[in-house]
């Protein structure tokens, strides 16, 4: 019997070929895609420094799980080891839920729920039981954290509707835009490997890492934004994109400003 640590344990195998370019390599370019998630997790703590000042327990929390997730991430792809898929998948669904707990608006908190600590403890209880699950049939793993998108886009809408400010709106915009060709790339390598493989391109699975880890460049300044808006009067937040607006390729990011300051 192979044991869990053993290369090509895992019952998933990407499109992309195995060991083509290196002996000790399973997916090669699948695995070095995720040097994104590293440029992701230092770009957030750069870029949003303002706003790390004042929430730095979670930002630091969130960034230090990014780093698991491309870590574990990494070895999942160059092993494709039932190990290596768990670890993949757990730190994501942990990432998840810290984000969750830190930034869930509390106007969106179900009704017995009275208190962020509160909250705390119904996301720490849901975590542990879906951790357990997660080992029951581990295929359907990635579908399930795939389907949580559903909500953030749910809740995106929600907020947006109360939200007069365009830069916010087309942040927005520009989030679902990346996630959509994320998901497509994710969906194409999982159910269209024949044709990849027919075109000689069955790349479209680190495309996802890139896309996804974008998306979330995109995704996160929001969730400070609305966290800034509801939880800090003391500031305003303002997005704004690095290095310049007018630039063709940008960064976003927030900025907190003092609404008691003239000009
Ligand atoms: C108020 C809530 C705020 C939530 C903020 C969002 C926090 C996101 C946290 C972690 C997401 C990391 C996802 C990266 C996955 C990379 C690893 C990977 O590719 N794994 C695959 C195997 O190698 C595996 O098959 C993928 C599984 C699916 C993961 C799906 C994660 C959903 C993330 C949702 C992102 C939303 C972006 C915008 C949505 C409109
Ligand atoms: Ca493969
Ligand atoms: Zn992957």
């Amino acid at each position: 019997m192979p044991s869990i640590f053993s290369y090509q344990s895992s019952e998933i195998d990407w499109c992309e070929n195995n060991f083509v370019r290196s002996p000790i390599i399973a997916e090669y370019y699948n695995t070095i895609s995720n040097v994104c998630f590293f440029i992701l997790s230092a770009a957030l703590l750069h870029l949003n420094r303002q706003y790390c000042q004042q929430r730095t327990v979670p930002m630091y929390f969130i960034s230090g799980l990014l780093l698991c997730v491309g870590i574990f991430s990494m070895y999942f792809h160059m092993t494709l080891s039932y190990v290596g898929q768990l670890l993949d998948e757990l730190s994501i669904l942990w990432t998840l839920a810290v984000a969750y707990s830190f930034w869930y608006p509390r106007a969106h908190f179900p009704k017995c729920i009275k208190s962020r600590k509160h909250f705390y403890w119904l996301g720490g209880v849901t975590t542990v039981i879906t951790t357990v699950m997660s080992f029951i049939k581990p295929s359907i793993n990635a579908y399930a954290l795939n389907c949580i998108a559903f909500h953030l886009l749910y809740l995106t809408w929600r907020e947006l509707k109360k939200c007069n400010d365009q830069r916010v709106h087309r942040m927005a915009k520009a989030m679902v835009v990346w996630w959509v060709l994320a998901i497509t790339s994710w969906l194409s390598d999982r159910w269209l490997c024949w044709l990849c493989q027919a075109i000689n391109f069955p790349y479209f699975h680190s495309f996802w890492h890139v896309l996804i880890a974008v998306s979330l460049l995109y995704c996160f300044p929001l969730v400070m934004y609305f966290d800034v808006t509801y939880e800090m009067p003391a500031f305003k937040p303002k997005l704004g994109y690095w290095p310049s607006d007018s630039w063709p390729i940008v960064v976003p990011y927030i900025a907190l400003e003092d609404p008691h300051k003239q000009c």
